[in-house]
């Protein structure tokens, strides 16, 4: 890691970084906090990610494997029936030519099959005998065919999703290795936001409060608890921070209070803290005052706290810029990587900032966008990233940071 933090002191502000520097400082600081992996069973791995690589632990399948319903067969038929073989059994041999018996999908292949018939290309002679041809393709699935004993499926830092662990509960696992999604609190800072009812007379709703938690399970972490509006005063900034640590969040997003208004005190209650910064102000429009510091954990380890900037769309900025990559980190999944999308129509430059321009799914960007506004992210699918000092025009790709949606909930 050759990118150097901001600065390693909350007290001595060092310049911004730029927004590509920001993410890769984000990355390393989650590695370097990642908790070590756990054995969790199976069904509870979900959103969790691999710790180590998925290997076979047999040949899968791990036996030969009918793969139709008929008759193993040995020799020239007709062939006389001498038993049956279901699936979940082991059958004998067929020791001579001349006989065979009767197969289920999924049962054991007996030794010495020479072939299985299937059902419907079967006959029943008089005498109870079976006759038919076997079809030119084997119909049983080979030792080894889809992998072999001790094969790599998957590499470490795998999301594990339902396809893995079916896949990993096919190779015999009972539980598996893993990094859990992290843990987090969201803190959320200003006298003036309302939990409940109409904005209006100088007071507005909490937007992010009920939002953050959203974003930060889209992006793999655990979200934990939610607390505040916290009191505009530094020391009930300092206490709620403390109270997240002691609740042994690895993650901690505070909203608000990254500037130096007269009631921001994030700077101070993280100097407070002993926290060292990692990040400290990113050269990107919106979300200029966006921060990383590390904390010391009380009972050890290290907490993250990403300063989210107070307007809401200057968060969202953060999240995707600063807390996804930590996440990624902290979960043992390499970096996010940028997509591309190719714009529709131009797109400005923010003079020497990157620019993170909201977009929706034909390239054009979203009105209703300033830093303070929702509503045009509501309709966008992500920032197409705008590099400093150079306008876009249509027909540009760009990368584009994709806002951490679901299937299905792409506008
Ligand atoms: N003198 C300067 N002032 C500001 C600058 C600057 O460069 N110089 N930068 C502006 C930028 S950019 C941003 S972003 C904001 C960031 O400020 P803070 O992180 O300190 O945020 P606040 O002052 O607490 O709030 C800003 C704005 O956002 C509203 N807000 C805050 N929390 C929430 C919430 N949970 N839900 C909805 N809205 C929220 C708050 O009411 C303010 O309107 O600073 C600029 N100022
Ligand atoms: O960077 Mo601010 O976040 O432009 O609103």
């Amino acid at each position: 890691m050759t990118v150097q933090p901001s600065t390693a002191n909350p007290t001595g502000q060092t310049g911004p970084l730029p927004w590509e520097d920001a993410r890769a400082v984000a990355y390393a600081a989650g590695v370097d906090a990642a908790a070590p992996p756990v054995e969790v069973p199976l069904a509870d791995a979900d959103g969790a990610t691999l710790a180590y690589p998925l290997l076979t632990r047999t040949d899968l399948p791990a036996f030969p494997t009918s793969s139709v319903d008929g008759f193993a067969v040995r020799g020239p038929g007709p062939w006389r029936v001498i038993g049956r073989v279901l699936a979940g059994t082991l059958a004998r041999p067929l020791a001579e030519d001349g006989v065979c018996v009767e197969i289920a999908t999924g049962a054991a292949v007996p030794p010495d099959t020479t072939a299985i018939v299937r059902t419907e290309d079967s006959t029943r002679e008089q005498d109870g005998r079976v006759s038919g041809t076997p079809r030119s393709t084997p119909e049983w699935r080979e030792p080894g065919e889809e992998a072999r004993l001790g094969e790599e499926l998957l590499p470490a830092g795998t999301a594990v999703n339902p396809a893995v662990i079916g896949l990993a509960a096919s190779c015999g696992y009972d539980t598996l290795g893993v990094r859990a999604a992290p843990t987090t609190a969201v803190l959320v800072f200003g006298d003036e936001l309302l939990t409940s009812g109409l904005p209006g007379d100088g007071r507005v709703r909490d937007s992010l409060g009920p939002s953050v938690p959203a974003w930060l399970r889209r992006l793999g972490a655990a979200a934990g608890p939610v607390l505040g509006p916290v009191e505009d005063t530094l020391e009930a900034h300092v206490e709620a921070l403390n109270r997240a640590l002691a609740g042994g969040a690895e993650l901690i997003c505070t909203t608000g209070g990254t500037m130096s208004g007269p009631v921001d005190h994030l700077h101070p209650a993280l100097a407070q803290l002993g926290a060292a910064y990692l990040v400290n102000t990113v050269e990107v429009r919106p979300g200029f005052p966006m921060l990383l510091a590390s904390v010391p954990r009380p009972g050890g380890g290290t907490t993250l706290v990403a300063g989210l900037p107070g307007n809401p769309q200057s968060a969202v900025v953060a999240l995707v810029s600063l807390v996804a990559p930590a996440v990624a980190g902290l979960s043992g999944r390499p970096m996010p990587a940028l997509p591309t999308i190719r714009l529709s129509a131009p797109v400005g430059a923010r003079g020497g900032f990157t620019h993170l321009a909201l977009v929706d799914s034909d390239g054009v960007a979203v009105s209703h966008a300033a830093s303070s506004m929702l509503r045009g992210m509501a309709r966008a699918v992500g920032f197409a990233v705008i590099p400093p000092n150079s306008d876009a025009v249509a027909g540009d790709e760009v990368a584009l940071v994709p806002l951490p949606l679901l299937a299905g909930e792409r506008p």
